[in-house]
């Protein structure tokens, strides 16, 4: 499909999804998108990562959990904030992703909300809240966009995913698929394990994501494949493409907050790469509180507070009328 057929076709289906004031909407330059009367003023829409995709402009997208990281996606320019349920193992110290319950995920999407406006929102949903069937997918995906205050969710799924993603996108819901490693299948898979290193798998996880689009997804997360495959993939579809340990030639890229921010002290897959280093400031930080309360070098005269030596001299005295004992009246 020529790329101008696509974006005609995604605005059709857009436009159908939210009415004529997305097709007004829609019309805008993305850096007006902020000006526009839209209810969430964000600065990045899904026409705003179809732009970046087409001038080859990478997308950035990382995980954030609570406020404060949805803020520092927010401040730093990231283009999409995912909250992962990755969140499960990072965050809130379960053995696995499938443990995640659908309301552990909305109060931690409501969070991150509150600290990003302009990235586009995006959150995973957990495991067991869209396989029952696509009337309980629908009501978990409405319930994290109306309580989670999510503009997006995620599912991990191959053909499987089609009918839930068509079902979410006719009533307004934008969906990212993610294919290859699907985390919240790792009992069945024996383990996190690449996917795609054969030619039929390849071929599997390149059909399922042609037919992911074809539902209506507006973007896909390709998790662990080889990089030939992601960027074969990418040059098939007319949606972005983001990769996790997918090599460099998706539309864009995701790391786990934990992982690129050097946090999580668990297993490191080969994809991840530490740009930061939390770890080392969080370890000389706990080191040097616990040392100066020690020390009682801390807190110091500029760190505690006052009160005028007459009232002070006053207070003693009604004390020790009082029968009060305290400063120097230990013995
Ligand atoms: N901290 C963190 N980062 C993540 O990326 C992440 C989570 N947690 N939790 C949920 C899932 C689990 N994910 C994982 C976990 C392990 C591997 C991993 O170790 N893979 C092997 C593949 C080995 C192979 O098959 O050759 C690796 O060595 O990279 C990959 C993705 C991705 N998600
Ligand atoms: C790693 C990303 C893609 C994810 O699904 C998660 O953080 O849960
Ligand atoms: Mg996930």
């Amino acid at each position: 499909m020529s790329s101008f057929l696509a974006a005609f076709r995604g605005r059709v289906l857009l436009s159908r999804a939210y009415g004529v004031e997305a097709r007004r909407w829609m019309s805008v330059r993305p850096e007006e998108v902020a000006s526009t009367s839209t209810a969430r003023r964000r600065k990045v829409t899904i026409q705003y990562l179809n732009q970046l995709r087409k001038a080859g402009t990478p997308i950035t997208m990382v995980t954030a959990y609570d406020y404060p990281t949805g803020r520092a996606c927010e401040t730093h320019g990231v283009d999409i904030t995912l909250v992962g349920d990755s969140l499960a193992q990072v965050c809130l110290g379960y053995d696995s992703t499938t443990r995640l319950t659908l309301d552990e995920m909305i109060h931690h999407c409501r969070a991150v909300a509150r600290g990003s406006k302009s990235p586009f929102l995006v959150a995973d949903m957990p495991f067991g809240s869209y396989h029952v069937n696509t009337d309980e997918a629908v009501r978990n995906a409405i319930r994290m966009v109306r309580e989670g205050g999510v503009e997006g969710v995620k599912i991990e799924a191959s053909f499987e995913g089609v009918e839930i993603i068509r079902k979410l996108t006719s009533i307004g819901i934008p969906v990212m698929a993610h294919v290859g490693l699907m985390p919240q299948r790792h009992t069945f898979f024996s383990g996190y394990r690449v996917q795609g290193r054969t030619a039929a798998c390849a071929l599997e996880i390149a059909q399922g994501a042609r037919a992911l689009q074809e539902a209506g997804a507006f973007a896909i997360v390709l998790e662990a494949i080889p990089r030939l495959l992601g960027m074969y993939i990418t040059k098939q579809l007319d949606i972005p493409t983001i990769g996790i340990g997918a090599g460099v030639h998706t539309d864009g890229q995701v790391l786990v907050w934990d992982d690129l921010m050097s946090v999580w002290g668990g297993h490191k897959a080969k994809f991840v790469r530490q740009f930061g280093d939390v770890k080392s400031a969080v370890e000389s930080g706990l080191k040097g509180y616990t040392k100066a309360v020690r020390e009682r070098s801390f807190p110091d005269d500029a760190e505690s507070y006052s009160m005028p030596d007459e009232e002070w001299e006053k207070f003693l005295k009604l004390a020790q009328q009082e029968g009060l004992r305290g400063a120097g009246d230990h013995s």
